[in-house]
C-alpha cells in the first residue's frame, strides 16, 4: 500500500485547523501541528496519537515572528514526507479601519499573507520536483464582500483567494493541488478573539461540517471550495465575467469614457 504524505497544519491548536488535524489523522496522515499554544498541541496530539495510530509532532511557533517562520520554512522545505500543506492559521481585528491600531493592522497582515505565502514558497519547489503535493488555504467570502465592512482582514484573504488561483495557474500543470476554501461564519474561537459574541451573528457554520465539505472539495480537486455558497453556479458565472474582460485590458488607447474630457 502507498505511503500516505504527512500534512503540516498551521494554526492547528484549536479551530478549523484542529479539525483538519482530526479528519487527516482519521484517514491515517502522519501530521505536523502548528500554533503558538504548546499545550493545547500536546493535547489534541495525544487523542489523535492514541485514537488513529498515527505520528504527530509539533512545532510551536508565532507565524508572525520571522524566526519562528523561517523554522516553519525549514520544516516544509527538508522534511520530504510532508506532501500536504493547509495554511490555516489566521486571526481578524476588532474594529473599524480608523480604530484599528496600525501594528495590530500589520501584524494581521504578516500572519493572514506574508505567512501563507513564504509557507507556500518553501515548500512549492519540492512538490514541483516531485511531481505531486497540495496546498490548502484557508481564504474566507468575506474576501469577496467589503460591503462587510472588515477591510484588512478581507483585503487578506482575497490575497489568499488571488494568491491560490494564480498557484493553481502555474502549478497545476506540474502536478501540484492547490485549493483555496471560502468558509463563512464558522463556529471558532476567531470571534472571541476579534471581540465578537458569535451568537449575535445569523447562519454559523459548525467548524466540523465545514471541514467535511472542504474535504469533499479537496478530494474533488476543486480550486475553489465554498461550503455554504447553495449555487455553485454563481461562483462559475462571477469567474466567467471576470474573464470575459481579459480580452479588453490590452489597449493602446485609454477607454473612449475617458477621452476628451
Ligand atoms: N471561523 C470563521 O468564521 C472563519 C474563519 N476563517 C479562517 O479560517 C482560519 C482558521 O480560523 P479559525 O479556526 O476560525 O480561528 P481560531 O481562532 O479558532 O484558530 C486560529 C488558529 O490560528 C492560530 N494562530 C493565531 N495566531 C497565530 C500566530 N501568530 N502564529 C501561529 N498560529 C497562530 C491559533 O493558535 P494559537 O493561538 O495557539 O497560536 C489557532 O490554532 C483563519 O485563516 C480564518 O481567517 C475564514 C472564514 C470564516
Ligand atoms: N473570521 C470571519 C471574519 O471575521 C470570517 O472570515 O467570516
Amino acid at each position: 500500500m502507498a505511503v500516505l504524505p504527512s500534512v503540516l497544519i498551521t494554526g492547528a491548536s484549536t479551530g478549523i485547523g484542529a479539525t483538519y488535524a482530526d479528519r487527516f489523522a482519521r484517514r491515517g496522515h502522519d501530521l505536523v501541528l502548528v500554533a503558538r499554544d504548546k499545550a493545547r498541541m500536546e493535547t489534541l496530539a495525544a487523542r489523535l496519537r492514541a485514537d488513529n495510530g498515527v505520528t504527530v509532532d509539533i512545532l510551536q511557533a508565532d507565524l508572525t515572528q520571522p524566526g519562528d517562520l523561517a523554522a516553519v520554512e525549514a520544516r516544509l522545505r527538508d522534511d520530504a514526507r510532508i506532501g500536504i500543506l493547509v495554511n490555516n492559521a489566521g486571526a481578524g481585528l476588532a474594529g473599524g479601519f480608523d480604530q484599528q491600531p496600525v501594528d495590530d493592522v500589520e501584524r494581521l497582515v504578516t500572519l493572514n499573507t506574508t505567512a501563507v505565502v513564504r509557507l507556500a514558497s518553501a515548500v512549492a519547489p519540492r512538490f514541483v520536483e516531485a511531481g505531486e503535493g497540495a496546498i490548502i488555504n484557508i481564504a474566507s467570502v468575506v474576501g469577496l464582500v467589503p460591503e462587510f465592512g472588515q477591510t484588512v482582514y478581507g483585503a487578506t484573504k482575497a490575497f489568499v483567494l488571488y494568491l491560490s488561483q494564480g498557484l493553481s495557474f502555474e502549478l497545476a500543470p506540474k502536478g501540484v493541488y492547490v485549493q483555496a476554501v471560502l468558509p463563512a461564519a464558522t463556529r471558532t474561537e476567531i470571534w472571541e478573539r476579534a471581540g465578537v459574541d458569535v451568537n449575535t451573528i445569523p447562519g454559523v457554520m459548525e467548524v466540523g461540517e465545514l471541514v467535511d465539505a472542504a474535504l469533499v472539495g479537496f478530494d474533488r480537486r476543486e480550486p475553489i471550495t465554498i461550503p455554504p455558497l447553495p449555487d455553485a453556479g454563481q461562483w462559475d458565472a462571477y469567474q466567467a465575467a471576470r474573464q470575459q474582460m481579459i480580452p479588453g485590458f490590452g489597449q493602446a488607447h485609454a477607454a473612449e469614457r475617458y477621452r476628451n474630457a
